[in-house]
């Protein structure tokens, strides 16, 4: 389905815009209701990457699938590690077969774990036989990808004993496994964090535990975007947040500041209003390390401004959905932009137009899609392949036509 959507002015909803939950939250506190189920979960995502969590956590089968969902390939290539007596393949999509995996996989076959690539060495998909993992002392790369290490401490607490673990090299996208931890916290697992050593207790059984997830933050960012490109006093309030959130891309309500845009915390919601016109002449200079998926917004945001930025810290990005990196220059340009992309970084002009009805190729990423549908308050401009958004967020173009965002197929 592509979406053409029509050059249009935000309104104010009375509504309040209920965002699903954070789908990082939701697909940990699946995995440890699996092995704790004592745990009670409210506000759980609607997300595709939860559904297929949830869905492989509950089947029988032998061979799971887990489409285009990263945290699902990695969280439960470490479940079914532990799973005795059960063997499982797991597979994604043709994308998840080029995500790499043999960091997690070298980590759980060191601590004693049984599995073995199906196709290309380092991989999905892998053949998994459940073991007793009896080592509980591991290194392992920190720089590629933070799930690696959340995978490996969500199963921590159920090794005989406990595991200890040592992150190598520099680390990337801190705050998820710090929220893994936290939520570990939560449901009563000790855990130590010190320097680059990270301690998980073993724990058999828990008490009764509730918890809520919190909306999704990431999938906040994109009425920042819209925000940012609206006239002042421009507001939308999104539900249900906290000011203390376990979500490192919280940090939109700081980064946002700069293009004017403020945050205002209640007790369930949050309320984002333009404030400020922003200065042609600012150029945004941002390390994104510690929230690579808010790296596309950003840019795009900027861009509708015609303001320049500078993004770093974005290594992570080549090997997410799709290349994040090549898809934000192939499409910006085709917009008017002008960008310059390394390994890690992203650098945009300043652009003083923006071109009209341009299909943008969203290449089975849901956050190219939802990244660059902001802009339809500057031109109109077309979204291929719209339901690509389902990963993250099901509802994203109805909640934009409660904006005042007109669209049609
Ligand atoms: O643990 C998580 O829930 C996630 C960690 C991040 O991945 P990396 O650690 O691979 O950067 C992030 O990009 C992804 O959307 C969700
Ligand atoms: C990178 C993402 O997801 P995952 O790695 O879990 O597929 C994302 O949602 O932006």
């Amino acid at each position: 389905m592509n979406l053409k959507l029509e050059k249009s002015t935000l309104q104010s909803p009375q509504a309040v815009i209920k965002i699903t939950g954070s789908k990082s939250e939701s697909n940990r506190l699946l995995l440890l209701q699996a092995l704790y189920p004592e745990i009670k979960i409210n506000n759980l995502s609607n997300s595709d990457d939860t559904v297929f969590m949830k869905k492989a956590l509950s089947s029988n089968s032998n061979a799971i699938d887990v489409h285009h969902a990263g945290t699902a390939m990695r969280f439960l290539t470490a479940y079914f590690a532990i799973q005795k007596n059960r063997t499982v393949s797991i597979t994604g999509s043709q994308r998840m077969k080029e995500r790499p995996i043999k960091i997690l996989v070298d980590a759980l076959n060191q601590l004693g774990a049984s599995i073995t690539y199906l196709e290309n060495d380092g991989f999905p998909p892998m053949q998994i036989k459940g073991e007793t993992l009896k080592c509980n002392q591991v290194t392992i790369d920190a720089g590629v990808s933070s799930q690696y290490i959340s995978a490996l401490l969500l199963i921590g607490s159920k090794l005989e004993n406990g595991l200890n673990l040592t992150l190598a090299g520099e680390m990337t996208s801190i705050p998820y496994i710090k929220m893994t931890l936290q939520l570990l916290n939560q449901i009563g697992i000790e855990t130590v964090f010190e320097n680059n050593e990270i301690r998980i207790k073993p724990l058999k059984a828990l008490k009764e535990t509730e918890l809520t997830v919190e909306s999704d933050w990431s999938s906040a960012s994109y009425f920042y975007s819209l925000m940012a490109m609206s006239a002042i006093d421009t507001e939308v309030t999104l539900s249900s947040y906290k000011s203390t959130s376990l979500q490192g891309d919280s940090v939109l309500a700081d980064i946002y500041k700069q293009f004017g845009v403020s945050t205002s915390f209640h007790e369930t919601s949050i309320t984002l209003k333009k404030i400020a016109e922003i200065n042609s002449s600012t150029e945004i200079k941002l390390n994104l390390v510690n929230a690579p998926d808010i790296a596309q917004t950003i840019a795009v945001t900027c861009f509708g401004l015609g303001i320049s930025c500078h993004l770093t810290g974005l290594h992570t990005l080549k090997i997410k959905e799709t290349d994040r990196l090549v898809a934000l220059k192939t499409e910006l340009e085709k917009l008017g932009g002008t960008v310059i992309i390394t390994e890690d970084s992203l650098k945009l002009d300043v652009s003083t137009s923006i071109k009209k009805d341009v299909s943008i190729e969203t290449y089975n990423d849901h956050r190219m899609a939802m990244a660059f549908a902001p802009l339809a308050l500057k031109t109109d401009i077309i979204i291929k392949d719209a339901e690509v958004v389902s990963k993250s967020y099901p509802t994203f173009w109805k909640d934009l036509k409660t904006l005042g965002i007109k669209h049609f197929e």
